[in-house]
Parts: C-alpha cells; structure tokens; sequence
C-alpha cells in the first residue's frame, strides 16, 4: 500500500521544502498539497527532486480568502479570475510534475453556478490534457464547508459527465463521502473507475485514520483488492507534532 503525505496539514508548520523532507524521512511515498503558490515551483521541484517524491496533486486558488472565498470556478462572473488561477495551477503543477489539479468550485449554487462550473472545467481539461494532467473535483462536507458548490459524488458525477472530459475525475475523499453519503465500500467499487485520487482521514475529528468511525484497517485492505495502484493521500490535521501521529503509518508498513 503507498501512501501521500498531504502538506497542506501534515507538517504544515513547515516551509513545503522542509515538510517534503520530513514526509519522505517519515516513509510516505508521495506528498500533495493545498496552495503552495507562495513557494517558488523551483524550489519545490528541487525538494522533490532530493528525496526523490513525486508531487501528486495541488489545488486552484480559492480567491479571496479572506472574504471568506473558498474557489471560484462555479461563481458566475468570475470566469476571468478562475481561469486565471486555473493557467497558474497548471503552469505550477508542470514545473513541479504534479500530475493531478484540483479545481476548486467555490461557494454557490444554482444552474447559473452549475454552467459556470462546467465550462470552466471544460477550459481546465482542455488546457491540462495536452501536459497530461488530471483534473479533479472534490465533493466537500456540509459542516466543514457550508455553502460549497459540490457536495456529494453523485452531483460530481452529473458535473463530469456534462464536461465529458476523459481527464476529469473525482477526487474520493473518504472524509468528506463518510460525512455526507456513506456507504464507502459500495461507493469505492462502483466509483472506481471514475476516481482520480483517494484522501482519508478519521471521521467525524479528521485525525489520524487510527480512530473514529471509519475502519480504515478495512478501507485501506479493499482498495487494495480492488487494485489501486496510486499512493492514498493522508489529508488529516495532526493537531500537533505530525511525527507523533504516524503509529497507523507504521503499522500498515509491518502488516
Ligand atoms: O478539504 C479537502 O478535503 C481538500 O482536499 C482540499 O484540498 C480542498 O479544500
Ligand atoms: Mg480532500
């Protein structure tokens, strides 16, 4: 099993250089992230290029943060600006070789948003396609993200079938899917085909995947079965040091 160091919370306390050493001197095998753009491309690339990680994924920037802005591609009116973080994304994600985008819909809703949303994405697949990079939309939580465009996988999968993109996927974020649907062994196997990337963390504290009401022991055995060959992605707030939270990590490595 391979698992991704997600940056934006584990060692998040470090400069993204620093936290890409800590995750590979900790025994993941990849790393992701949320908004690196502060940080030169050049020196995360550099980072990666040290300990030998890929960087698997990074998000669009969400706007103006704070206002409270949490992506913009499906506010109608915004197309300029969303595009824009989009081109940025992608330039990013090449220069650093990440293979995936999340592209960040924002609160809204509302046919306008849903249009909006899915010409924007139709923008990003196309301009992402031709440097052989995924794009990813995430289904979010109604407690963490009241208002979010995109909140269940069924919606996703309405919204990817409209762009028709073959490099549109869903981003499965055990997490969020726990929160808002369920169901996550019959949703794994059945969505498969149309995921992207897999994130986890426990449910409902978003800690480590030692606790809560997800068996990961289980969840992590199944997509294995099933034959995902891509590193799962750790996207949990350690609260606190995050070499102190990584006994399941361990664990999955001796069994
Ligand atoms: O919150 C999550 O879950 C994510 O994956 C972020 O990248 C987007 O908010
Ligand atoms: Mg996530």
């Amino acid at each position: 099993m391979k698992f991704s160091a997600n940056l934006g919370f584990l060692w998040a306390d470090r400069p993204l250089p620093a936290a890409i050493r800590a995750a590979k001197a900790a025994g993941f095998d990849a790393v992701e992230c949320h908004w690196p753009y502060a940080v030169p491309a050049a020196e995360v690339a550099a980072a990666l290029a040290g300990t030998g990680l890929p960087m698997l994924g990074l998000n669009t920037r969400r706007g103006d943060v704070a206002a409270g802005e949490n992506g913009l591609s499906a506010l109608p009116g915004r197309s300029d600006e969303a595009r824009a973080a989009i081109d940025e994304a992608i330039a990013y994600a090449q220069a650093v070789g990440a293979g995936n985008i999340h592209v960040m819909a924002g609160f809204a809703s509302g046919e306008a948003s849903r249009d909006c949303f899915v010409a924007n994405l139709d923008y990003a697949c196309r301009n992402a396609a031709s440097h052989g990079i995924t794009i990813l939309i995430e289904p979010l939580n109604r407690y963490d993200a009241p208002g979010y465009f995109l909140t269940t996988t069924d919606q996703a999968l309405q919204i990817m079938d409209a762009v028709g993109a073959p490099n549109l996927k869903l981003m499965f974020d055990c997490y969020h899917v726990q929160l808002m649907e369920g169901d996550l062994s019959h949703r794994l196997e059945t969505l498969l085909r149309r995921i992207g990337h897999i994130q986890f963390a426990s449910v409902p504290d978003r800690g480590a995947p030692d606790h809560g009401e997800v068996n990961f022991a289980h969840v992590f055995a199944l997509v294995r079965a099933l034959g995902w060959p891509e590193p799962l992605g750790a996207e949990y707030r350690p609260g606190g040091d995050t070499d102190g939270t990584l006994g399941w990590l361990k664990a999955m490595r001796q069994g």
